[in-house]
């Protein structure tokens, strides 16, 4: 029997009176996204309007829900909050203004808090749309959803988000080191090292061994290859390895176009059920391994290609079970590997 519905086949609040009280948390998730003529009103990381500051209006009314959930959503137990925390982040892209919200909520208690993250995160959004809509009723709310809850019998998103660069290629085509090429002006992998550490609890180059000794790099955290550097395969394995109870955002360091804008399909839309989310090749729909983010179920399936003599990790991804997603550009996922494709790219990267 159901435990939301009673013996007469009516809905009822769940009896969470013999639970165990424990530690929960949730976080979750929403994408907006407003018209250009927003943009001229972007404020460093605030929204500022006649109407008033809106992402600081939107964290004060989402708080507010979180606290009320109980009263909003007829069967929701009222919960003691211990934290509720916003992170916003807004993204002037060249045609409209998106803005990330995220809602972390904790709890100490018998239920958890993935609702009140949600109604969290839903009001902050409906309050962005209220403090907006005198500008433009063209708003779109998209992709809420919760990413991760823990503390219950159910968990979501129970792992950390780690961020692989990588750079251990011998760049041969280039004829120089690509992780050193300046498209933003510092050395790409740099760079890509600082957009994934806004994401990602920890971020590392990978290379191979003592490769970055007397360059500008050498100063970030890097994981040296444990297996022969035959390719990419070799330094997501070595991550893999390394750490094997977290997510892995992996992204070569030849990618030139790749920003926030375009990590966050992937960000929003990643899933732990899965081998990898990853991005498919623009027109021939093949998985592109070097911008994806790896569950730790990949472990055991790279070793096992990597054993049976594989070493092209589209190959594996094409055999393993994928969440494959649309670029939302062709150029998201482009690499460059000749002094050609370099000059373009800089051209390309410099006229946007
Ligand atoms: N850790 C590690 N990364 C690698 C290795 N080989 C390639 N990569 C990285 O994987 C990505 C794609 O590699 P390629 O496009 O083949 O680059 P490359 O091998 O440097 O270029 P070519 O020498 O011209 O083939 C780049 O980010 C490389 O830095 C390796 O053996 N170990
Ligand atoms: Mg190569």
């Amino acid at each position: 029997m159901f435990s939301h519905i009673n013996e007469n086949q009516q809905p009822q609040m769940v009896d969470i009176s013999d639970k165990d009280v424990s530690d929960r948390r949730a976080v979750a998730a929403a994408l907006i996204e407003l018209p250009p003529v927003f943009l001229a009103y972007q404020q460093e990381n605030e929204l500022c309007l006649k109407k008033g500051a809106v992402l600081q209006t939107a964290i004060i009314a989402g708080t507010m829900a979180v606290k009320r959930t109980a009263e909003a959503i007829p069967f929701c137990h009222p919960l003691p909050i211990t934290a509720c925390q916003f992170r916003c982040e807004l993204l002037p892209l060249a045609d409209k203004l998106q803005i990330r919200l995220e809602c972390e909520v904790k709890t100490r208690d018998r239920t958890g808090v993935e609702m009140e993250s949600l109604h969290g995160v839903t009001v902050a959004a409906l309050t962005v749309y209220d403090m907006c809509k005198a500008l433009s009723s063209n708003i779109v709310i998209r992709d809420v959803r919760l990413l991760a809850k823990s503390g219950g019998k159910k968990t979501l998103g129970q792992y950390p988000l780690y961020g692989l660069v990588l750079t251990g290629g011998k760049s041969e085509r280039m004829g120089r080191d690509k992780a050193l090429l300046d498209y933003y002006g510092q050395p790409h992998a740099q760079y890509l090292y600082h957009l994934l550490s806004q994401y990602c609890e920890q971020v590392f180059l990978s290379a191979r061994s003592q490769q970055w000794q007397g360059t500008p790099l050498a100063d970030l955290p890097t994981l040296g290859d444990t297996l022969p550097s035959e390719g990419p395969i070799s330094g997501i394995l070595t991550a893999l390895r390394t750490y094997s109870q977290v997510n892995w955002l992996v992204v070569a360091c030849d990618l030139p176009y790749l920003k926030a804008e375009t990590l966050f399909p992937l960000l929003q839309q990643y899933r732990e059920d899965v081998v990898a989310t990853c991005y498919h090749h623009p027109q021939e729909r093949f998985p592109e391994p070097l911008c994806a983010i790896y569950t730790p179920q990949a472990l055991g399936v790279f070793e096992a290609a990597y054993a049976a003599g594989e070493r092209c990790p589209v190959k594996v991804l094409q055999q393993a079970v994928c969440h494959c997603i649309a670029p939302c550009h062709p150029t998201t996922t482009a690499n460059i590997n000749t002094p050609e494709d370099y000059t373009h790219a800089l051209h390309d990267v410099r006229a946007q």
